[in-house]
């Protein structure tokens, strides 16, 4: 299937002539969550702001459902929903009649209905007839996305979704996403929060100083490059690592009973076995063994510090 958004051979240069975006290529497929991470002022949303025709394009082209944004530009936006970064709602308007007023913006027959449900599913119902300066910030996220879902996109881009919000809007909005995704919406967000990636990104694209460092599904990033851990505690402290375990590289953990071991968890011998033996022939008793898998921040400082 042709993806549902083609980036190819992105560049931006911001008049000044700052480079923003190099050579940037990217398939989206339908139905996905593609989480982009990257340190500030890597691009991110420089790059939304293109696809979503916001900003120019300095050369190359983007489709959209197979539609050019730049010289088919309606088409490709109608498949679009945008919750930018910054929160830029009217005042005075209520809640309600913004996202009225957004889905005309686009052409769509009124349908209350529909409204009702998206802000239901936001939990805004009962703000509905509220002024937007009234509301907290967190309840002004959950407009920003109302708003950008009542054109009922097939396309959402969230810039930052949860920059700034509590933990428990910020699982609401999980929770939102992973619907959204069920119901065969593709979605694209931009996250400092690594974490919100692993948890609910299929893939992971990784961009740094304009360019795409890479992009893979969550999981075999998480293989392929992933660190493990092997924490052994023992019966008893230790002085000293014993000279039988040097070639392993130990250390100690958080006291002298615990062994730390680092190994590479797709590596074609990890070494735990004989290691194990040999904690064994030293003489050592075990009490408990633990691993820890490295997270993908670990994963995408290193990426990031080999870039630079
Ligand atoms: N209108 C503009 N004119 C000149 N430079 C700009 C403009 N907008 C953004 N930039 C620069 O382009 C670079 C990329 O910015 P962008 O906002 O895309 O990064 P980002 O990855 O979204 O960062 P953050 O995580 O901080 O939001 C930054 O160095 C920024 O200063």
């Amino acid at each position: 299937m042709a993806p549902i958004i083609k980036v190819e051979n992105i560049s931006k240069t911001y008049e000044g002539g700052f480079h923003a975006l190099k050579d940037v290529n990217l398939d989206i497929e339908e139905g996905e969550i593609l989480a982009l991470l990257g340190p500030n002022g890597a691009g991110k949303t420089t790059l939304i702001s293109i696809i979503c025709g916001l900003v120019n394009l300095s050369e190359g082209r983007i489709l959209v459902g197979g539609h050019d944004t730049v010289s088919d530009y309606r088409k490709a936006r109608e498949l679009i929903g945008l919750v930018p970064q910054e929160i830029a709602l009217e005042p005075f308007q209520t809640v309600y009649n913004g996202l009225r007023f957004t889905r005309g913006l686009f052409g769509k027959r009124p349908d209350p209905e529909f409204l009702e449900n998206v802000l239901r599913r936001l939990s805004l119902w009962d703000k509905k007839d509220a002024m937007t300066r009234e509301l907290s910030g967190g309840m002004k996220r959950r407009v920003l996305i109302a708003k950008a879902l009542c054109h009922s996109p097939k396309i959402l881009f969230l810039d930052e979704p949860t920059a700034g919000v509590d933990v428990e809007l910020r699982k609401d909005m999980w929770e939102v996403v992973s619907q959204l995704k069920k119901e065969g919406v593709t979605i694209i967000l931009t996250t400092h929060y690594i974490e919100e990636a692993e948890a609910i990104a299929d893939r992971v694209g990784i961009i740094n100083k304009g360019e795409i460092l890479l992009v893979e599904p969550t999981r075999s990033l998480m293989r392929r490059m992933g660190h493990r851990e092997l924490r052994i505690e023992l019966t008893e402290p230790l002085a000293e690592i014993p000279a039988a375990l040097a070639g392993y590289d130990l250390e100690f953990g958080a006291d002298k009973q615990t062994l730390v071991y680092a190994y590479e968890a797709n590596g074609e011998r990890t070494g735990i076995t004989s290691l194990i033996t040999d904690i064994k022939n030293a003489g050592l008793t075990l009490r408990d063994i633990e691993t820890k898998q490295s997270s993908l921040e670990e994963i995408f400082v290193g990426l990031v510090k080999e870039q630079a």
